[in-house]
């Protein structure tokens, strides 16, 4: 089969680990005998260097053209005053493809436990996942800075838009272990206590789940004191963001997590949900790990190709398991040393 793939690698570890993800599609290509024609699009702070645009007109067109996009990280202090910066184009990027939603899965194998700075009986069988709502909210908000001393932002949700989110959440549950935690600020926000409303009337229609619903402030420590209590955890923008950064720790490190981001029709995206790393950037030390397993979602999700995203994710952890570890894990394994080990096990 032939498929098409947008790649954005973008700054700082972006290139890096985008360059050990697309090795790798192109070895499962060969092995199984597809044809996986990926093209390169400037974006984030490379757009901006390329075009002057974080988001030129070719890569959204790209995007929108892709049976699937792959993206590795964007931003850092080099473009951060810029008029339009490569945060500002990945919300548009994300807004114009109308990815909705955006799946974090967080789990921990046996074989990794050991890994997280939490106490290995507490992590062992974590294995849930965060379906964050991602157009919507703060982020989409009206922002102004009135003078220099005053701002605002706006968190403004339409029920429709909690709707869809919930109900893909609610589906997601049901292939799952079918228990569904609700993440809000109900206790203060408007836009929560209709969050809060939304799902317990859609709850009437997937009577075989459990709803639990939690306050913000309580989830993020329920993650770390009990991960193991979570199966789907549901959330608006911005707590999505905040609690998947904190809830990847448990996994040992943030370069350790994928994501995947649907819309109602039209090609997924896949990224880390990491950012640049502008402290580590260009050194050969960034745990691709997160993009390799973006690499393993899309080829799941957006090719049904299932042995071959098992194979991938496979040859991976056992590179893991046999010790190659990055900086990040505690190890001296650099980023193509990590590929290699990779390679070297989709080669057996
Ligand atoms: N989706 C994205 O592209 C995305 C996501 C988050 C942040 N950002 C941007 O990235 C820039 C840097 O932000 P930040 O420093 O707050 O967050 P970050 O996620 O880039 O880094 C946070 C910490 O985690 C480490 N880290 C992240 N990924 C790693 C990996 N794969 N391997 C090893 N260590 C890893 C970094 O070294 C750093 O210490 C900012 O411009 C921010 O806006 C982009
Ligand atoms: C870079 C930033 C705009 C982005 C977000 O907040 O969504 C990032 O933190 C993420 O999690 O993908
Ligand atoms: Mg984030």
């Amino acid at each position: 089969m032939n498929y098409t793939i947008a790649a954005l690698p973008g700054d700082g570890i972006g290139p890096e680990i985008m360059e050990s993800g697309l090795s790798l599609l192109e070895t499962i290509g060969k092995k199984f005998k597809h044809d996986f024609n990926v093209t390169v699009y400037p974006f984030g702070g490379a757009g901006i260097d390329e075009t002057g645009d974080p988001i030129p007109p070719q890569t959204i067109k790209g995007c929108q053209e892709a049976d699937a996009i792959l993206l590795a990280a964007i931003g850092g202090p080099k473009w951060e005053k810029a008029e339009k910066t490569p945060e500002d184009g990945l919300l548009q990027l994300r807004k114009t493809l109308g990815l909705f939603s955006n799946i974090r899965p967080i789990a921990v194998s046996d074989s990794i436990a050991h890994l997280s700075p939490l106490k290995t009986e507490r992590v062992k069988g974590t294995d849930f996942v965060v379906v964050r709502e991602l157009t919507g909210g703060l982020y989409f908000g009206q922002p102004k800075m009135w003078n220099d001393e005053e701002a605002t932002d706006t968190l403004y949700y339409k029920k429709s838009e909690i709707e869809q989110i919930v109900r893909q959440a609610f589906d997601i549950a049901m292939t799952r272990k079918k228990k569904l935690t609700s993440v809000d600020k109900a206790n203060v926000l408007a836009s929560s206590k209709l969050w809060r409303k939304t799902v317990n009337e859609i709850a009437t229609e997937y009577p075989e789940v459990t709803v639990e619903h939690l306050y913000v402030d309580a989830a993020s420590m329920k993650i770390i004191q009990h991960p193991t209590a979570f199966d789907v955890i549901v959330t608006e923008n911005m707590f999505g963001d905040i609690l998947s950064d904190e809830a990847s720790v448990i996994t040992g490190s943030l370069g350790m997590l994928p994501s995947g981001s649907h819309s109602k029709k039209g090609p997924s995206l896949y990224e880390p949900i990491h950012g640049s790393a502008p402290d580590i950037a260009g050194q050969n030390i960034a745990n691709p790990m997160s993009m390799i397993l973006s690499v393993v979602m899309m080829l799941r999700q957006s090719f049904h190709l299932y042995e071959e995203a098992d194979a991938l994710e496979k040859a991976a952890n056992d590179a893991m398991d046999a010790g190659f570890l990055t900086a990040d894990l505690g190890g001296d394994t650099k980023t193509t040393e990590f590929t290699a080990a990779v390679q070297a096990n989709l080669a057996e």
